[in-house]
């Protein structure tokens, strides 16, 4: 229950045990549901509400700021991390309405079961005034639904974006750092949520360049008082840049697909080209998916298993199909026994990932030395894609 900036208030709540989002991705730092309350001379306004799990948190909150009335809630999002708690809230505030746009109005009825009357419709660019501060609405489709908008706070310039530029970070500390470490927290949000949609984030970031910003008070993690810190990593994480990195998400029954990527490994390294191998037992799937974000170069390695992929390396591909990377170039490596079509099918279940294949290379059994040497073969040519990109 800390005030941000002048009469707004973070009354959030931290959910520092939480392991697991979407009941996929690992979170390594719990998370936070941020809502914030706004005091207005004339009304005031609810941001978002929490995660109906810590409803508690958010009521202590309110009543420890002595909130007896809310006029405006503001949903940004439907998702229930946000809006699980607008029910119970409409039940302890009944004069309070509900703020959000026509595409929210739906969602809002049909997942939540908030009748229509309890909802104000705003269309994009719309003022609410709360007597001496204005919020002005504005929508930002998918990050990471379609209905998600922002709220912009005029005379204290503070933005509220909703899962954009989020981060799942539970911390005491109300201010991110501006480190690598935020940002590794920030990336691996995008990675997850956000990557399918780069093409519109382009178009909502250029909405954000309109705005002058002191504040990004976001739904997800710790708030922003550098603004520019957050907006500038989305600009390069979307943009068509990439980096001399390249990701081997892998798999090995016994060894011998480990012993070419191992080797690969090695060689790259003596390439100047730094790579990342992703053991797919028990990996963190976020780890992985932050790799994607802006890798160069995808491998993916595993042995062949009744004909086909391994199911891990196969639930890898299919994970980094629908994230939809802007690697630029992709191959496959691996180790067989007779024969059958992992190259084939594996190839197909990437269809999103529009990159160049480099030449797979599949080596019958436990590799010698001659097949470590069409490993160096494979490391030049990845090398020689590099360079032709000027990022080694
Ligand atoms: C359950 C199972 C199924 C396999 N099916 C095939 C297959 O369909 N075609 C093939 O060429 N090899 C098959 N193999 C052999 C493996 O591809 C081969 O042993 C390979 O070297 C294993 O590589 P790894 O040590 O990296 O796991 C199979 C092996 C196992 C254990």
């Amino acid at each position: 229950m800390t005030e941000i900036k002048n009469n707004i208030y973070y009354v959030g709540a931290k959910d520092w045990d939480r392991k697991f989002f979407d009941e996929l991705v690992p979170l390594t730092e719990g998370t936070t549901y941020n809502s914030y309350f706004i005091k207005g001379s004339e009304k005031n306004a609810l941001i978002d509400s929490v995660d109906p799990e810590k409803f508690d948190t958010l009521l202590s909150n309110l009543e420890r700021l002595g909130v007896e009335k809310i006029d405006y809630l503001v949903s940004l999002h439907c998702e229930q991390d946000h809006s699980g708690c607008i029910p119970v809230i409409l039940q302890e505030f009944p004069e309070c309405r509900v703020v959000t746009n026509e595409k929210n109005f739906k969602l809002l009825q049909e997942h939540l079961h908030i009748s229509p009357e309890q909802i104000k419709v705003v269309e994009e660019w719309d003022t609410l005034s709360l007597g001496d501060k204005t919020l002005q609405f504005f929508f930002i489709p998918w990050v990471h639904w379609p209905e998600t908008m922002a709220a912009y706070l005029q005379e204290d310039k503070v933005l509220f974006p909703c899962d954009m530029f989020g981060s799942h970070y539970a911390t005491s500390e109300m201010f991110a750092k501006s480190d690598a470490y935020q940002l590794e927290l920030i990336k691996s949000y995008y990675a997850e949520i956000m990557m399918p949609y780069k093409k519109v984030i382009v178009k909502n970031l250029e909405k954000i360049d309109q705005l002058d910003i002191d504040m990004i008070a976001a739904s997800h993690g710790p708030i922003y008082d550098d603004p520019q810190f957050p907006i500038n990593a989305y600009k390069d994480w979307v943009s068509d840049k990439v980096t001399n990195h390249v990701v081997i998400p892998y798999i090995s029954m016994h060894h011998s697909t480990r012993i070419m990527v191992e080797h690969l490994l090695d060689e790259l390294t003596e390439r100047n080209i730094l790579a990342t191998p992703y053991n797919l037992v028990g990996c963190d799937i976020s780890q992985l998916a932050s790799s994607l974000v802006d890798s160069a170069t995808v491998v993916l390695a595993g042995p062949q298993i009744l004909a086909g992929p391994h199911p891990a390396l196969a639930n890898a591909a299919f994970l980094s199909n629908m994230l939809k990377p802007k690697t630029k170039y992709v191959s496959i490596m691996g180790s067989y026994g007779w024969g059958g079509k992992m190259v084939e099918k594996l190839q197909a279940m990437i269809p999103n990932i529009k990159a160049e294949l480099i030449e797979p290379l599949m080596i019958k059994g436990m590799p010698r030395e001659d097949d470590l040497r069409l490993i160096n073969e494979f490391a030049d040519k990845i090398l020689e894609k590099h360079r032709s990109e000027g990022l080694v």
